[in-house]
């Protein structure tokens, strides 16, 4: 049977989105063709769905029926880009009735590159994050040249699911990437560190974390659905005198707001180079 999904690079971003498709019903298993790079990842991925998709490694001789697939999602490094393209088959895509449509959630790779080296597809960029597995994501979305509105709304309908999604100009996706699918990282971290400081306190581990998340959530909803600025909330919270103002008095004097700017900066800075 011909597969209605083709997934080039299985790991883990294309993991989290082809788990919530699945689990939204979004495709079957058995639509889905999978290709990984090293032929012992194919058991890794396929323990790790527990759902009979095909998946082949891209040495395999039927790497190539992914080819004949008409919708693509591209999940590979951007480093692995011309290896990929070193096997694209001109055979097959010359059999398809339409251009197929190739979504590719490489960093910083342009439209532009992606049309040359995949001239007969038609390309889209989308650039996902990992909240996307508890149907919490958000995606950018920016089209290439050629895109009908079916295949828009198809793309919709892959992401919609598992995010909310943006359409923006590509020259805004580098930041949009630092923000949203470098930020879950960057969260990460201070989540960690926070609870570090609770233990450090003298509360014990498991609860330092988990009071830390609820932490962030409960601060997360106030903010979106208060529509407050987050200096009113810093406000809110800071009494005259009281133990808040001193930490953010330390926060300020180690630079810790400017660290996060420069964050987000640097990985937009470098998914830019990535093209
Ligand atoms: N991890 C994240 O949160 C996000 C990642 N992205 C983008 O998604 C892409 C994948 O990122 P990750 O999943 O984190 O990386 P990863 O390294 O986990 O996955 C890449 C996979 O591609 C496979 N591969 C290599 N060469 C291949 C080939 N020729 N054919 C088929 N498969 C091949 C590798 O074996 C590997 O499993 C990257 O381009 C990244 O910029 C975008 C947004 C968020
Ligand atoms: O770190 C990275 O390069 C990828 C892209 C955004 C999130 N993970």
């Amino acid at each position: 049977m011909a597969c209605s999904l083709g997934v080039i690079g299985l790991g883990r971003m294309a993991q989290v989105i082809l788990q919530s498709l699945f689990e939204a019903g979004q495709f079957n298993p058995e639509e889905v063709f999978g290709v990984v790079g090293k032929k012992n990842s194919v058991e890794r991925v396929l323990h790790q769905f527990k759902s009979p998709f095909t998946v082949v490694d891209v040495n395999d001789k039927n790497a190539i029926d992914v080819w004949n697939t008409p919708v693509k999602i591209l999940a590979v490094k951007p480093q692995q880009l011309n290896q990929v393209q070193e096997k694209c088959s001109k055979e097959f895509l010359a059999k398809l009735p339409a251009k197929p449509l190739l979504i590719s959630i490489l960093a910083g790779v342009k439209l532009k590159r992606l049309q040359s080296l995949f001239p007969d597809h038609v390309c889209v960029r989308a650039v996902p994050n990992t909240p996307a597995l508890v149907s919490a994501g958000l995606t950018g979305l920016s089209w290439g040249e050629e895109v009908t509105e079916d295949q828009k709304s198809l793309v919709e309908s892959i992401f919609k699911p598992i995010s909310q999604v943006f359409e923006l100009p590509e020259d805004q996706l580098d930041a949009f990437l630092a923000l949203t699918s470098s930020g879950p990282a960057y969260l990460a971290l201070i989540s960690e560190a926070l609870a570090d400081g609770a233990v450090a306190a003298g509360l014990p581990r498991a609860l330092a974390q988990s009071l830390t998340n609820f932490t962030l959530e409960g601060t997360a909803i106030l903010l979106k659905k208060k529509e407050l600025h987050p200096g009113q909330l810093k406000d809110m919270v800071a009494s005259p005198a009281g133990t808040t103002i001193s930490a953010l008095r330390h926060l300020e004097k180690e630079g810790v707001r400017s660290a996060l700017i420069e964050a987000v900066i640097l990985a937009a800075k470098k998914s830019r180079e990535m093209a």
